[in-house]
């Protein structure tokens, strides 16, 4: 049998992309492996499937799974290379659809300049809404040690769970070795996404962020609205943010607590392709 899929970016961050508006898809993990494997499979941070919708108010249904196989709520990369695939496909003609993973509902809307701005959410700070369990937390700063080595992180929900760091200097951050341990944490019982943000301005950061299930990638959506909104809560950034990382630029904006996140930025087709599965 052979699955058609499609290759396809957002700001370097890379998905492999099913349309399962039509025919079932059935995740396997070895199938999941040969679509995510990068020397013996397709490649890519995240697998994409979307889905005819099971509710009234929503367009598709939109299911993540990360590299490693593990099914996850959010990816906002993925949402804005989703509203590209969707509209390349013919699957819907309108400017503006709604999407709904297991955890969050997003709005897609494209922008006429190709890029398209995601209506993320509100986000959910409360420790146990990330879920985070460290008990002396002090929001919006917490605290936790990791082998003896303070460390002093926010912690917000975008749909899934993000720790934020400010560090000095992004590229000489300590992102593979950090990243994993925090990301492990016991505080953390879902594990982590484990952002480093350099703060340069009130409207302009860096970020690299070392993701559940990836390792680190080259942009991670859902981080940078969650590093946003921790540099917001320690009064440090304006409302709308240019996040700066490895593989292009987000603009992010969020007026505070209680509102809406909104992320920008671009997505691109890479190529299409067909695998004899299983072969
Ligand atoms: N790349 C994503 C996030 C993908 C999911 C994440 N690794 C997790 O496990 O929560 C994004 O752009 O948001």
């Amino acid at each position: 049998m052979k699955l058609s899929f499609t290759k396809m970016h957002g700001a370097g961050n890379d998905f492999v992309v099913i349309d399962a508006t039509r025919a079932p898809f059935r995740p396997t993990p070895a199938l999941l492996h040969k679509l995510t494997d990068r020397r013996f499979g397709v490649g890519c941070d995240q697998v994409l499937v979307i889905e005819a919708p099971t509710a009234p108010d929503i367009d598709f249904n939109y299911r993540i799974f990360n590299a490693d196989g593990s099914e996850v709520g959010q990816c906002g990369n993925g949402s804005r290379a989703l509203a590209r695939f969707v509209r390349e496909r013919g699957l819907s003609d309108k400017d503006s659809i709604r999407v709904r993973t297991s955890t969050s509902t997003l709005e897609l809307r494209q922008l006429p300049d190709g890029r398209v701005r995601v209506n993320m959410g509100v986000p959910r700070l409360a420790p146990a809404q990330v879920p985070f369990t460290g008990a002396a937390a002090q929001a919006p700063l917490y605290r936790l040690e990791l082998d003896g080595q303070p460390l002093e992180f926010g912690a917000v929900s975008m749909g899934n769970p993000h720790a934020v760091l400010e560090v000095p200097d992004v590229d000489a951050a300590p992102v593979g070795e950090l990243g994993p341990r925090l990301q492990r944490h016991r505080a953390f019982p879902e594990q982590v996404n484990v952002g480093f943000l350099q703060i340069q301005g009130r409207d302009h950061v860096r970020l690299r962020v070392y993701e559940r299930g990836a390792g680190e990638t080259l942009a991670c959506g859902s981080g940078a609205c969650a590093a946003v909104v921790a540099g917001r809560l320690w009064d440090r950034l304006g409302e709308k943010v240019d996040v700066e990382v490895r593989g292009g630029m987000l603009t992010i904006e969020w007026a505070g607590e209680g509102q809406p996140v909104y992320m920008t930025g671009p997505a691109e087709t890479v190529f299409t392709g067909e695998l004899e599965w299983p072969n």
